[in-house]
């Protein structure tokens, strides 16, 4: 007779289905935004489109140190143009002076009139006559003049609502003065482990490794995260840091005490804090016993204990889950490559595998590393991404396939 279990895997959902279940209570935090300076915006999503209020360059401008010219005046003349005085970035000049070559360094607005610039290098100046004129030959009207709104004009789009800003937006938004960017709020996480092993006295005490990886891993990804460890299997302690947990936070997550073993309750104590099941198990590998559970828009990811699926399940669910309720509309970038291995899923699973990816000059190559399976940790500080194989879609050498990179920014 088969023995009786608490809170079996029996209504398992596929990988497609419970991505579909989360994404799809992901509640939009994006008309949740605060107000930061430029620079602490790092990392985070912007909650608006930022317009350029100018144009770049503002106005046509020197691309080399040297001389602004009349073109078609140096042109004519056999001796040069009379050297007139220096513009620097900064200067607002005057109008050219006919017959005049004025002095310019890189970056300074051209003097109304000049239609080109010549590198000093390029000119020669005779002492005697104060003239300048090309060393060899004449550049093309227009040469060496950056065109007032050739980068970008007043109105373009800098930054889409749903970007997530790193230096390169904030170069821009600080080239256009922007001094503070209304970004979307950080949701709120707790990570909660359990498990009476985690106590440093138990008669065989383990680390909790899972709420360290966790809380850096949803760092990376911009939420605020706060962890709790419940070093026991009483289920009214873990009762009561679930609670206040959940209260304080938008999105829970546990992780351990969410199989079928006797001192699992995680599911059971959720339930009876009022959650309801949005799944409980998945048919993946590793990671199956995932739940996820619902109460008033919030949900609460319990992952397993062990550290491999506790760590993928992170990065497959709740990641895009975070990001979604952030509004961050680019997901990670997927890299393709060529596998070297042969791999077949077990039917009905997706599996999950870190592999490591290396350059080999005719683009990625995907290995398979060594790995004793779900409760390695290891295996992620060697790897550098995670291959997804679908069930009925075995992995063959020479295959293309996509991976999802391991590094969360
Ligand atoms: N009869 C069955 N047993 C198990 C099944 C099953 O279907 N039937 N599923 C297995 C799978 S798959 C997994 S994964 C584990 C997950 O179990 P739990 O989520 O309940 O995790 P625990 O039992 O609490 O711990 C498992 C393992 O992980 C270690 N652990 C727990 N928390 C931490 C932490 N914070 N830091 C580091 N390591 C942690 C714990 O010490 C255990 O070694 O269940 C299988 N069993
Ligand atoms: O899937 Mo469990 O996640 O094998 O250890």
């Amino acid at each position: 007779m088969q023995v009786a279990m608490r809170n079996s895997f029996t209504g398992m959902v596929d990988y497609p289905t419970a991505l579909q279940l989360i994404l799809a209570s992901a509640d939009k935090r994006t008309d949740q935004t605060e107000t930061l300076p430029l620079v602490q915006s790092n990392g985070r999503i912007a909650a608006e489109d930022v317009l350029a209020t100018s144009d770049r360059p503002v106005a046509d401008s020197s691309a080399m140190d040297g001389f602004a010219f009349v073109h078609a005046e140096m042109e004519a003349s056999l001796s040069g143009l009379l050297a007139g005085g220096q513009e620097a970035a900064g200067d607002m000049p005057l109008p050219l002076q006919p017959g005049e070559a004025r002095g310019i360094l890189t970056g300074a607005r051209i003097p109304p009139g000049a239609d080109c610039v010549m590198a000093a290098e390029r000119m020669q100046l005779d002492p005697k006559t104060g003239r300048v004129r090309p060393l060899h030959a004449l550049a093309s009207r227009g040469a060496n003049i950056r065109r007032a709104g050739e980068e970008f004009t007043h109105g373009t789009c800098l930054v889409r609502r749903g970007q997530k800003l790193d230096w390169r937006h904030i170069a821009l938004l600080a080239s256009q003065n922007v001094r503070h960017v209304s970004v979307v709020k950080s949701p709120r996480i707790t990570v909660v482990a359990n498990g009476a092993e985690l106590a440093t006295d138990a008669p065989d005490a383990r680390a909790d490794s899972n709420t360290p990886m966790l809380a850096a891993l949803l760092t990376s990804a911009g939420a605020m995260v706060k962890t709790h460890v419940v070093s026991s299997d009483n289920a009214l302690h873990l009762r009561a840091e679930l609670l206040s947990a959940w209260e304080q936070s938008d999105i829970l997550v546990t992780t351990g005490g969410i199989s079928v073993g006797d001192t699992d309750n995680v599911l059971d104590v959720l339930k009876e804090l009022g959650a309801e099941v949005l799944f409980r198990g998945v048919k993946i590998r590793p990671g199956k016993p995932l739940s996820v559970l619902e109460q008033g828009g919030k949900l609460a990811f319990c992952l397993p204990g062990n550290p491999g699926a506790s760590a993928i399940c992170a990065l497959v669910f709740l990641l895009p889950y975070l990001r979604s309720v952030m509004g961050d509309v680019h997901g990670p970038a997927l890299i393709a490559g060529t596998v070297d291995f042969d791999l077949a899923p077990a039917c009905d699973t997706t599996h999950f595998v870190p592999v490591s990816c290396q350059a080999n000059g005719e683009g990625w190559r995907i290995s398979l590393l060594p790995s004793v399976g779900a409760s390695d940790i290891m295996v992620f500080t060697r790897a550098n991404a995670l291959l997804r194989i679908d069930p009925h879609a075995p992995v063959a050498v020479g295959q293309r396939r996509w991976v999802i990179p391991l590094h969360v920014s």
